[in-house]
Protein backbone atom coordinates (compact mmCIF):
# COMPACT_ATOMS: atom_id res chain seq x y z
CA UNK A 1 0.00 0.00 0.00
CA UNK A 2 1.61 2.97 -1.09
CA UNK A 3 0.29 6.98 -0.04
CA UNK A 4 -0.91 8.23 -3.74
CA UNK A 5 0.15 11.53 -5.13
CA UNK A 6 2.88 11.84 -2.76
CA UNK A 7 6.29 13.32 -3.70
CA UNK A 8 8.87 10.72 -4.38
CA UNK A 9 12.70 12.30 -3.40
CA UNK A 10 15.95 10.62 -4.29
CA UNK A 11 18.58 10.85 -1.03
CA UNK A 12 19.86 13.87 -2.72
CA UNK A 13 17.01 15.44 -3.20
CA UNK A 14 15.69 14.55 0.76
CA UNK A 15 19.01 16.46 2.07
CA UNK A 16 19.00 19.28 -0.37
CA UNK A 17 15.36 19.73 0.97
CA UNK A 18 16.66 19.15 4.47
CA UNK A 19 19.41 21.64 4.02
CA UNK A 20 16.71 24.11 3.03
CA UNK A 21 14.54 23.54 6.22
CA UNK A 22 17.92 24.23 8.04
CA UNK A 23 18.68 27.15 6.08
CA UNK A 24 15.35 28.35 7.11
CA UNK A 25 16.31 28.42 10.40
CA UNK A 26 15.38 24.90 11.86
CA UNK A 27 17.54 23.08 13.27
CA UNK A 28 18.66 19.34 12.30
CA UNK A 29 17.59 18.42 15.87
CA UNK A 30 14.12 19.91 15.78
CA UNK A 31 13.76 18.35 12.35
CA UNK A 32 14.90 14.61 14.50
CA UNK A 33 12.39 15.74 17.22
CA UNK A 34 9.69 15.81 14.82
CA UNK A 35 11.06 12.68 13.02
CA UNK A 36 10.78 10.61 16.27
CA UNK A 37 8.12 11.98 17.07
CA UNK A 38 6.07 11.19 13.96
CA UNK A 39 8.06 7.25 14.59
CA UNK A 40 6.80 7.52 18.28
CA UNK A 41 3.24 8.01 17.06
CA UNK A 42 3.28 5.23 15.05
CA UNK A 43 4.83 2.66 17.12
CA UNK A 44 2.13 3.57 20.08
CA UNK A 45 -0.68 2.82 17.39
CA UNK A 46 0.82 -0.74 16.24
CA UNK A 47 1.94 -1.73 19.69
CA UNK A 48 -1.06 -1.68 22.05
CA UNK A 49 1.28 -2.00 25.06
CA UNK A 50 3.19 -4.98 23.78
CA UNK A 51 6.82 -4.62 24.30
CA UNK A 52 9.24 -2.51 22.27
CA UNK A 53 12.67 -3.23 20.70
CA UNK A 54 14.42 -0.35 19.15
CA UNK A 55 17.37 -0.61 17.11
CA UNK A 56 19.60 2.39 16.56
CA UNK A 57 22.12 2.47 13.67
CA UNK A 58 25.07 5.03 13.92
CA UNK A 59 23.62 7.65 11.77
CA UNK A 60 20.59 9.80 11.91
CA UNK A 61 18.07 7.21 10.83
CA UNK A 62 19.83 5.98 14.73
CA UNK A 63 19.29 9.40 16.08
CA UNK A 64 15.37 9.09 15.29
CA UNK A 65 15.15 5.76 17.10
CA UNK A 66 16.49 7.65 20.06
CA UNK A 67 14.02 10.21 19.52
CA UNK A 68 11.36 7.48 19.50
CA UNK A 69 12.76 5.74 22.37
CA UNK A 70 12.39 8.42 24.42
CA UNK A 71 8.98 9.67 23.89
CA UNK A 72 7.59 5.80 23.85
CA UNK A 73 9.00 5.37 27.26
CA UNK A 74 8.00 8.22 28.56
CA UNK A 75 4.48 7.37 27.46
CA UNK A 76 5.05 4.49 29.61
CA UNK A 77 6.11 1.89 26.79
CA UNK A 78 8.25 -0.67 27.86
CA UNK A 79 11.50 -0.06 25.41
CA UNK A 80 14.85 -1.60 25.04
CA UNK A 81 17.00 0.21 22.60
CA UNK A 82 20.11 -1.77 21.48
CA UNK A 83 22.36 0.16 19.09
CA UNK A 84 24.92 -0.52 16.58
CA UNK A 85 27.51 1.54 18.59
CA UNK A 86 28.20 5.09 19.03
CA UNK A 87 25.89 7.55 17.35
CA UNK A 88 27.47 9.96 14.76
CA UNK A 89 28.90 13.38 16.58
CA UNK A 90 26.29 15.91 15.96
CA UNK A 91 22.20 15.77 16.52
CA UNK A 92 22.49 12.08 16.86
CA UNK A 93 24.71 11.77 19.62
CA UNK A 94 22.79 14.51 21.19
CA UNK A 95 19.30 12.25 20.94
CA UNK A 96 20.94 9.60 22.54
CA UNK A 97 21.97 11.66 25.48
CA UNK A 98 18.29 12.39 26.00
CA UNK A 99 18.09 8.93 26.11
CA UNK A 100 17.60 7.86 29.73
CA UNK A 101 17.22 4.05 29.22
CA UNK A 102 20.09 1.74 28.67
CA UNK A 103 21.82 1.43 25.36
CA UNK A 104 22.64 -1.92 24.42
CA UNK A 105 24.54 -3.58 22.23
CA UNK A 106 22.02 -4.59 19.23
CA UNK A 107 24.55 -8.21 19.45
CA UNK A 108 23.16 -9.05 22.64
CA UNK A 109 19.39 -8.16 22.18
CA UNK A 110 16.94 -10.37 22.87
CA UNK A 111 13.76 -10.71 20.12
CA UNK A 112 10.71 -8.65 21.36
CA UNK A 113 6.97 -8.45 20.48
CA UNK A 114 7.43 -4.87 18.63
CA UNK A 115 10.54 -4.25 16.62
CA UNK A 116 11.94 -0.67 15.42
CA UNK A 117 14.35 -0.62 12.48
CA UNK A 118 16.32 2.65 13.51
CA UNK A 119 19.35 1.72 11.74
CA UNK A 120 19.58 2.66 8.03
CA UNK A 121 17.65 4.98 6.40
CA UNK A 122 18.51 7.59 2.98
CA UNK A 123 22.61 6.65 4.50
CA UNK A 124 22.99 3.26 3.11
CA UNK A 125 25.26 3.21 0.32
CA UNK A 126 26.65 -0.43 0.80
CA UNK A 127 24.72 -3.72 1.46
CA UNK A 128 24.56 -4.69 5.66
CA UNK A 129 27.49 -6.25 6.75
CA UNK A 130 26.20 -10.35 6.99
CA UNK A 131 26.96 -10.27 10.64
CA UNK A 132 24.19 -7.07 11.33
CA UNK A 133 22.08 -8.50 8.60
CA UNK A 134 21.73 -11.96 10.01
CA UNK A 135 20.72 -10.54 13.74
CA UNK A 136 18.29 -8.11 12.03
CA UNK A 137 16.69 -10.39 9.99
CA UNK A 138 16.26 -12.81 12.98
CA UNK A 139 14.91 -9.94 14.92
CA UNK A 140 11.93 -9.63 12.37
CA UNK A 141 11.57 -12.84 12.17
CA UNK A 142 10.58 -13.21 15.64
CA UNK A 143 8.99 -10.44 16.23
CA UNK A 144 4.64 -9.68 15.97
CA UNK A 145 4.97 -6.42 14.57
CA UNK A 146 7.92 -4.80 12.55
CA UNK A 147 8.18 -1.03 11.68
CA UNK A 148 10.95 1.06 9.64
CA UNK A 149 12.04 4.01 9.96
CA UNK A 150 12.29 5.84 6.47
CA UNK A 151 13.56 3.30 4.84
CA UNK A 152 13.94 -0.55 5.58
CA UNK A 153 17.62 -1.12 6.55
CA UNK A 154 18.82 -3.01 3.52
CA UNK A 155 17.32 -1.35 0.64
CA UNK A 156 18.60 1.05 -1.57
CA UNK A 157 17.36 4.31 -1.33
CA UNK A 158 16.91 5.61 -4.80
CA UNK A 159 16.24 2.03 -6.80
CA UNK A 160 14.99 -0.34 -4.11
CA UNK A 161 17.84 -2.61 -4.97
CA UNK A 162 18.42 -5.17 -2.20
CA UNK A 163 21.71 -4.30 0.15
CA UNK A 164 20.36 -7.07 2.83
CA UNK A 165 16.54 -6.20 3.86
CA UNK A 166 15.28 -9.03 5.43
CA UNK A 167 11.43 -9.91 4.50
CA UNK A 168 9.00 -9.60 7.43
CA UNK A 169 8.68 -5.54 7.73
CA UNK A 170 4.91 -4.54 8.14
CA UNK A 171 5.25 -1.09 7.91
CA UNK A 172 7.71 1.58 6.54
CA UNK A 173 7.16 4.80 7.78
CA UNK A 174 8.55 7.66 5.39
CA UNK A 175 9.63 10.62 6.58
CA UNK A 176 8.87 14.04 4.43
CA UNK A 177 9.00 11.95 0.80
CA UNK A 178 8.62 8.93 -0.67
CA UNK A 179 11.79 7.83 -2.26
CA UNK A 180 11.99 5.38 -5.45
CA UNK A 181 13.48 2.27 -2.64
CA UNK A 182 9.78 2.39 -1.88
CA UNK A 183 8.14 2.01 -4.89
CA UNK A 184 10.77 -0.18 -6.77
CA UNK A 185 12.24 -3.57 -7.27
CA UNK A 186 13.57 -5.43 -3.94
CA UNK A 187 11.94 -2.32 -1.39
CA UNK A 188 8.41 -2.48 -3.34
CA UNK A 189 8.51 -5.86 -1.53
CA UNK A 190 9.97 -5.49 1.47
CA UNK A 191 8.66 -2.21 2.64
CA UNK A 192 5.07 -3.63 3.58
CA UNK A 193 2.77 -0.71 3.91
CA UNK A 194 4.12 2.30 3.24
CA UNK A 195 2.83 5.33 5.34
CA UNK A 196 4.27 8.91 4.83
CA UNK A 197 4.96 11.61 7.85
CA UNK A 198 5.11 15.07 6.97
CA UNK A 199 7.87 16.67 8.99
CA UNK A 200 8.12 19.80 7.49
CA UNK A 201 10.26 19.47 5.27
CA UNK A 202 8.75 20.69 1.61
CA UNK A 203 9.68 18.66 -1.38
CA UNK A 204 9.02 19.84 -5.19
CA UNK A 205 10.42 17.11 -7.43
CA UNK A 206 7.83 16.77 -9.98
CA UNK A 207 7.96 12.93 -9.00
CA UNK A 208 5.07 11.69 -7.62
CA UNK A 209 3.01 8.28 -7.38
CA UNK A 210 0.00 8.07 -8.85
CA UNK A 211 -2.90 9.54 -7.99
CA UNK A 212 -6.79 8.76 -8.52
CA UNK A 213 -7.59 10.55 -11.73
CA UNK A 214 -10.47 13.31 -11.54
CA UNK A 215 -12.71 12.38 -14.54
CA UNK A 216 -15.55 15.08 -15.69
CA UNK A 217 -19.08 13.40 -16.07
CA UNK A 218 -20.06 14.59 -19.93
CA UNK A 219 -22.23 17.94 -19.94
CA UNK A 220 -25.54 18.61 -21.23
CA UNK A 221 -23.64 19.54 -24.69
CA UNK A 222 -21.39 16.38 -24.84
CA UNK A 223 -22.00 14.07 -28.40
CA UNK A 224 -20.08 10.74 -29.04
CA UNK A 225 -17.31 13.32 -30.90
CA UNK A 226 -16.73 15.71 -28.44
CA UNK A 227 -16.02 12.78 -25.96
CA UNK A 228 -13.59 11.65 -28.64
CA UNK A 229 -12.89 9.25 -31.29
CA UNK A 230 -10.72 6.57 -31.06
CA UNK A 231 -9.38 4.00 -33.86
CA UNK A 232 -7.98 0.83 -32.78
CA UNK A 233 -5.77 -0.69 -35.57
CA UNK A 234 -6.51 -4.64 -35.79
CA UNK A 235 -3.99 -6.93 -36.84
CA UNK A 236 -2.64 -10.47 -37.05
CA UNK A 237 -4.36 -11.56 -33.93
CA UNK A 238 -8.10 -9.96 -33.42
CA UNK A 239 -8.41 -10.46 -29.99
CA UNK A 240 -6.25 -8.15 -28.41
CA UNK A 241 -7.41 -4.89 -30.69
CA UNK A 242 -11.06 -5.74 -29.67
CA UNK A 243 -10.03 -5.84 -25.62
CA UNK A 244 -8.09 -2.67 -26.22
CA UNK A 245 -11.20 -0.88 -28.42
CA UNK A 246 -14.00 -2.21 -25.42
CA UNK A 247 -11.47 -0.82 -23.20
CA UNK A 248 -11.36 2.77 -24.72
CA UNK A 249 -14.91 2.63 -24.55
CA UNK A 250 -15.44 1.44 -21.18
CA UNK A 251 -12.74 4.45 -20.59
CA UNK A 252 -14.95 6.83 -21.57
CA UNK A 253 -14.43 8.09 -25.33
CA UNK A 254 -17.23 8.82 -27.20
CA UNK A 255 -16.53 6.86 -30.01
CA UNK A 256 -14.36 4.08 -31.12
CA UNK A 257 -13.75 2.33 -34.32
CA UNK A 258 -12.11 -0.99 -34.51
CA UNK A 259 -10.53 -1.13 -38.23
CA UNK A 260 -8.69 -4.13 -39.89
CA UNK A 261 -9.39 -6.32 -42.26
CA UNK A 262 -11.94 -8.90 -40.45
CA UNK A 263 -13.27 -6.09 -38.07
CA UNK A 264 -16.70 -8.08 -37.74
CA UNK A 265 -16.22 -10.35 -35.95
CA UNK A 266 -16.91 -10.35 -31.64
CA UNK A 267 -17.06 -7.15 -29.36
CA UNK A 268 -19.86 -5.05 -28.70
CA UNK A 269 -22.74 -4.25 -30.98
CA UNK A 270 -21.58 0.00 -29.69
CA UNK A 271 -18.39 -0.69 -31.39
CA UNK A 272 -17.88 0.24 -35.00
CA UNK A 273 -15.86 -0.95 -37.59
CA UNK A 274 -14.00 -0.27 -41.03
CA UNK A 275 -12.43 -3.00 -43.03
CA UNK A 276 -9.02 -1.68 -43.88
CA UNK A 277 -7.33 -4.17 -45.95
CA UNK A 278 -3.98 -2.23 -46.77
CA UNK A 279 -1.46 0.57 -45.72
CA UNK A 280 -2.91 2.44 -48.25
CA UNK A 281 -6.51 1.90 -46.83
CA UNK A 282 -5.20 2.76 -43.70
CA UNK A 283 -3.18 6.04 -44.51
CA UNK A 284 -6.95 7.04 -46.29
CA UNK A 285 -8.93 6.20 -43.06
CA UNK A 286 -6.42 8.07 -40.71
CA UNK A 287 -6.95 10.90 -42.90
CA UNK A 288 -10.24 10.92 -41.07
CA UNK A 289 -10.32 14.36 -39.08
CA UNK A 290 -13.13 12.68 -36.93
CA UNK A 291 -10.03 10.37 -35.18
CA UNK A 292 -9.06 11.99 -32.29
CA UNK A 293 -6.19 9.49 -31.03
CA UNK A 294 -4.79 5.87 -32.44
CA UNK A 295 -4.00 2.63 -30.70
CA UNK A 296 -1.52 0.86 -32.96
CA UNK A 297 0.18 -2.50 -31.46
CA UNK A 298 -2.31 -5.13 -29.71
CA UNK A 299 -2.11 -8.46 -31.52
CA UNK A 300 -0.52 -5.96 -34.48
CA UNK A 301 1.83 -8.93 -35.80
CA UNK A 302 5.55 -8.17 -37.19
CA UNK A 303 5.58 -8.86 -40.72
CA UNK A 304 5.61 -6.70 -43.83
CA UNK A 305 2.24 -5.73 -43.92
CA UNK A 306 2.49 -4.76 -40.00
CA UNK A 307 5.57 -2.57 -40.06
CA UNK A 308 3.52 -0.90 -43.32
CA UNK A 309 0.77 -0.26 -40.94
CA UNK A 310 3.36 1.33 -38.50
CA UNK A 311 4.85 3.54 -40.94
CA UNK A 312 1.59 4.71 -41.87
CA UNK A 313 0.42 5.25 -38.50
CA UNK A 314 3.42 7.30 -38.56
CA UNK A 315 2.82 9.59 -40.94
CA UNK A 316 0.06 11.34 -39.24
CA UNK A 317 -0.04 13.75 -37.21
CA UNK A 318 -2.69 12.30 -34.70
CA UNK A 319 -1.86 11.15 -31.08
CA UNK A 320 -0.42 7.80 -31.27
CA UNK A 321 -0.72 4.86 -28.50
CA UNK A 322 2.39 2.03 -29.16
CA UNK A 323 1.72 -1.36 -27.67
CA UNK A 324 2.90 -4.56 -28.09
CA UNK A 325 4.14 -5.59 -31.72
CA UNK A 326 4.37 -2.05 -32.76
CA UNK A 327 6.88 -1.45 -29.49
CA UNK A 328 8.86 -4.80 -31.40
CA UNK A 329 8.66 -3.34 -34.26
CA UNK A 330 10.59 -0.07 -33.10
CA UNK A 331 12.90 -2.33 -31.26
CA UNK A 332 16.08 -0.28 -30.66
CA UNK A 333 15.55 2.62 -33.32
CA UNK A 334 12.50 4.16 -31.29
CA UNK A 335 14.33 7.52 -30.81
CA UNK A 336 14.68 7.04 -34.92
CA UNK A 337 11.15 6.07 -35.76
CA UNK A 338 9.85 9.02 -33.33
CA UNK A 339 12.70 12.29 -33.82
CA UNK A 340 9.88 13.25 -36.86
CA UNK A 341 6.96 12.92 -35.07
CA UNK A 342 4.63 15.52 -35.06
CA UNK A 343 1.72 14.67 -32.73
CA UNK A 344 2.16 13.29 -29.07
CA UNK A 345 2.87 9.29 -28.36
CA UNK A 346 2.78 6.89 -25.91
CA UNK A 347 5.02 4.10 -25.57
CA UNK A 348 3.71 1.03 -23.28
CA UNK A 349 6.20 -1.15 -22.64
CA UNK A 350 6.85 -3.89 -20.02
CA UNK A 351 9.54 -4.34 -18.72
CA UNK A 352 10.86 -7.31 -21.16
CA UNK A 353 9.80 -4.72 -24.60
CA UNK A 354 11.51 -1.89 -22.45
CA UNK A 355 14.95 -4.05 -22.00
CA UNK A 356 15.09 -4.59 -26.15
CA UNK A 357 14.33 -0.36 -27.03
CA UNK A 358 16.55 0.97 -24.74
CA UNK A 359 19.76 -0.06 -22.95
CA UNK A 360 20.74 1.93 -20.04
CA UNK A 361 21.94 2.49 -16.23
CA UNK A 362 20.53 3.18 -13.36
CA UNK A 363 16.95 2.79 -11.57
CA UNK A 364 13.78 2.56 -13.30
CA UNK A 365 12.70 5.98 -12.82
CA UNK A 366 15.98 7.14 -14.22
CA UNK A 367 16.18 4.51 -17.74
CA UNK A 368 12.63 5.38 -18.03
CA UNK A 369 13.39 9.44 -18.16
CA UNK A 370 16.22 8.16 -20.18
CA UNK A 371 14.21 6.77 -22.85
CA UNK A 372 11.02 9.60 -22.26
CA UNK A 373 13.82 12.03 -23.28
CA UNK A 374 15.20 10.09 -26.18
CA UNK A 375 11.61 9.12 -27.99
CA UNK A 376 10.30 12.68 -27.06
CA UNK A 377 7.58 10.38 -25.65
CA UNK A 378 5.80 9.82 -22.92
CA UNK A 379 6.75 6.23 -21.62
CA UNK A 380 4.86 3.87 -19.13
CA UNK A 381 7.17 1.03 -18.52
CA UNK A 382 5.15 -1.78 -16.93
CA UNK A 383 5.65 -3.77 -13.94
CA UNK A 384 4.43 -4.45 -10.52
CA UNK A 385 5.93 -0.47 -10.17
CA UNK A 386 4.72 0.85 -13.15
CA UNK A 387 6.97 4.24 -13.63
CA UNK A 388 5.58 6.72 -16.36
CA UNK A 389 8.07 9.23 -17.50
CA UNK A 390 7.39 12.38 -19.84
CA UNK A 391 9.61 13.87 -21.98
CA UNK A 392 9.62 16.62 -19.96
CA UNK A 393 10.54 15.19 -16.57
CA UNK A 394 7.56 14.53 -14.92
CA UNK A 395 6.81 10.70 -13.16
CA UNK A 396 4.73 9.10 -11.79
CA UNK A 397 5.27 5.46 -10.47
CA UNK A 398 2.11 2.97 -9.48
CA UNK A 399 3.85 0.50 -6.93
CA UNK A 400 1.87 -2.37 -6.00
CA UNK A 401 -1.02 -3.31 -8.64
CA UNK A 402 -2.57 -6.47 -8.40
CA UNK A 403 0.12 -9.18 -9.29
CA UNK A 404 -3.12 -11.14 -11.40
CA UNK A 405 -2.28 -8.73 -13.80
CA UNK A 406 0.43 -10.53 -15.23
CA UNK A 407 -1.73 -12.53 -17.69
CA UNK A 408 -2.18 -12.31 -21.38
CA UNK A 409 -4.28 -8.90 -22.82
CA UNK A 410 -4.13 -6.52 -19.67
CA UNK A 411 -1.52 -4.45 -21.57
CA UNK A 412 -3.94 -4.75 -24.78
CA UNK A 413 -6.82 -3.19 -22.17
CA UNK A 414 -4.31 -0.61 -20.74
CA UNK A 415 -3.73 0.77 -24.33
CA UNK A 416 -7.05 1.30 -24.89
CA UNK A 417 -7.49 2.93 -21.61
CA UNK A 418 -4.83 5.05 -22.57
CA UNK A 419 -6.37 6.31 -25.56
CA UNK A 420 -9.49 7.01 -23.81
CA UNK A 421 -7.48 9.13 -21.44
CA UNK A 422 -5.92 11.10 -24.11
CA UNK A 423 -8.84 12.18 -26.38
CA UNK A 424 -10.58 13.58 -22.52
CA UNK A 425 -7.12 14.80 -20.78
CA UNK A 426 -4.53 15.64 -23.22
CA UNK A 427 -0.89 14.80 -23.14
CA UNK A 428 1.90 14.13 -21.26
CA UNK A 429 1.48 11.86 -18.15
CA UNK A 430 -1.60 13.29 -16.78
CA UNK A 431 -3.69 10.49 -19.49
CA UNK A 432 -1.21 8.11 -18.14
CA UNK A 433 -1.55 8.46 -14.86
CA UNK A 434 -5.01 8.50 -15.28
CA UNK A 435 -5.38 5.37 -17.40
CA UNK A 436 -3.18 3.02 -14.85
CA UNK A 437 -4.87 3.86 -11.94
CA UNK A 438 -8.09 2.72 -13.35
CA UNK A 439 -6.51 -0.24 -14.87
CA UNK A 440 -4.96 -1.21 -11.36
CA UNK A 441 -8.30 -0.44 -9.99
CA UNK A 442 -10.16 -2.47 -12.28
CA UNK A 443 -8.28 -5.23 -11.40
CA UNK A 444 -8.42 -5.00 -7.59
CA UNK A 445 -12.18 -5.26 -8.18
CA UNK A 446 -11.91 -8.00 -10.54
CA UNK A 447 -10.06 -9.74 -7.66
CA UNK A 448 -7.98 -12.74 -8.01
CA UNK A 449 -7.46 -15.14 -11.35
CA UNK A 450 -8.49 -12.55 -13.63
CA UNK A 451 -8.02 -12.70 -17.39
CA UNK A 452 -8.57 -9.60 -19.46
CA UNK A 453 -11.94 -9.53 -20.65
CA UNK A 454 -13.21 -9.00 -16.64
CA UNK A 455 -10.74 -6.63 -16.45
CA UNK A 456 -13.20 -5.00 -19.11
CA UNK A 457 -16.55 -5.27 -17.12
CA UNK A 458 -14.57 -3.42 -13.85
CA UNK A 459 -14.03 -0.31 -15.86
CA UNK A 460 -17.01 1.24 -15.07
CA UNK A 461 -16.99 0.92 -11.62
CA UNK A 462 -13.52 2.44 -11.54
CA UNK A 463 -14.48 5.03 -13.36
CA UNK A 464 -16.99 6.09 -10.70
CA UNK A 465 -14.92 6.37 -8.35
CA UNK A 466 -12.94 9.30 -10.33
CA UNK A 467 -16.17 11.13 -11.08
N1 LIG B 1 14.00 13.10 5.76
C1 LIG B 1 14.03 13.90 6.83
O1 LIG B 1 13.37 14.88 6.90
C2 LIG B 1 14.89 13.59 7.98
C3 LIG B 1 15.56 12.40 8.01
N2 LIG B 1 16.28 12.06 9.04
C4 LIG B 1 16.81 10.72 9.15
O2 LIG B 1 18.13 10.74 8.65
C5 LIG B 1 18.31 9.53 7.88
C6 LIG B 1 19.53 9.67 7.02
O3 LIG B 1 20.59 9.78 7.95
P1 LIG B 1 22.11 9.58 7.55
O4 LIG B 1 22.90 9.84 8.77
O5 LIG B 1 22.39 10.36 6.33
O6 LIG B 1 22.25 8.06 7.12
P2 LIG B 1 21.77 6.74 7.82
O7 LIG B 1 21.35 7.00 9.23
O8 LIG B 1 20.83 6.09 6.91
O9 LIG B 1 23.17 5.87 7.83
C7 LIG B 1 24.15 6.25 8.73
C8 LIG B 1 25.51 5.99 8.17
O10 LIG B 1 25.73 4.60 8.03
C9 LIG B 1 26.80 4.38 7.13
N3 LIG B 1 26.43 3.25 6.30
C10 LIG B 1 25.81 3.24 5.12
N4 LIG B 1 25.58 1.97 4.69
C11 LIG B 1 26.11 1.17 5.65
C12 LIG B 1 26.21 -0.23 5.81
N5 LIG B 1 25.72 -1.07 4.88
N6 LIG B 1 26.81 -0.72 6.91
C13 LIG B 1 27.31 0.14 7.85
N7 LIG B 1 27.25 1.49 7.78
C14 LIG B 1 26.66 1.98 6.68
C15 LIG B 1 26.93 5.66 6.33
O11 LIG B 1 28.15 6.29 6.71
P3 LIG B 1 29.52 5.83 6.00
O12 LIG B 1 30.38 7.00 6.24
O13 LIG B 1 29.91 4.56 6.68
O14 LIG B 1 29.16 5.60 4.54
C16 LIG B 1 25.75 6.50 6.79
O15 LIG B 1 26.02 7.85 6.85
C17 LIG B 1 17.00 9.40 7.20
O16 LIG B 1 16.79 8.15 6.66
C18 LIG B 1 16.04 9.72 8.31
O17 LIG B 1 15.78 8.59 9.08
C19 LIG B 1 16.61 13.00 10.08
O18 LIG B 1 16.48 12.42 11.30
C20 LIG B 1 15.69 14.17 10.21
C21 LIG B 1 14.96 14.56 9.04
K1 LIG C 1 15.49 2.05 8.83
Amino acid sequence: MIPSGAPIATAAQMRAAEEAVFASGVSQDELMERAGAAVAREVARFAVGRPILILAGPGNNGGDAYVAARLLHAEGHDVILVATGAPAPGAAERMQALWQGPTSSLYAARPRPVLVDGLFGTGMTRPLDRGLAAVFADLVKQAEFVLSIDLPSGIDTDSGADLGAPRGIDVTLALGALKPGHLLDCGLERCGRVLLADIGIPVETGRRSVARPQIETPGVHSHKYSRGLVAVIEGAMPGAARLAAQAAMAGGAGYVVLAGDRPWSGGPDALVRREVRSAEDLTEFLGWDRIDAVVLGPGLGRDRRAEAYLRAAFAVPKPLVLDGDALTLLGGDAAAWLETRAAPTWLTPHSGEFDRMFAGQGSKIETTLAAAAATRATIVHKGADTVIASPKGAVRVLAGASPWLSTAGTGDVLAGLLAAQVVQEGKGVAPAEAAVWLHARAAQLAGPALIADALLMHIPQAVSECL
